[in-house]
């Protein structure tokens, strides 16, 4: 169930509750920039994202510089965006608070 494609509607509405969010060009994913003032900051929310990542199998595609990490949510399984990778999404926005 919450690994099933999500339709268009529900995407745009998901999206509207959860700012700093955009779909990725090709549609199949989300990416958020998460912007902290040093690295201990960015590692730290890296470290409460990923233990919710193994909480729900489900986990990010990610690219972090000293105090920036880029996020790509998508659910492989599914190739498209799935409840999932919103649950993800507003867990790291709450998380990432500050950023
Ligand atoms: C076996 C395991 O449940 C799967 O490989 C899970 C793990 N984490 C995952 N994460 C993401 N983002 N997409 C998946 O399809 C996925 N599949």
């Amino acid at each position: 169930m919450k690994r099933q494609k999500l339709e268009d509607i529900a995407i745009k509405a998901w999206l509207e509750t959860l700012p700093g969010w955009e779909r990725t060009e090709d549609g199949t994913g989300i990416f958020r920039s998460f912007r902290f003032r040093n690295f201990n900051e960015a590692f730290g929310f890296m470290t409460r994202a990923a233990i919710q990542a193994e909480k729900l199998d489900h986990h990010p595609e990610w690219f972090n510089v000293w105090a920036r990490v880029d996020v790509t949510l998508t659910t492989h399984s599914a190739k498209g965006l799935t409840e999932l990778d919103f649950e993800l999404a507003a867990f790291m926005s709450t998380a990432g608070e500050g950023a």
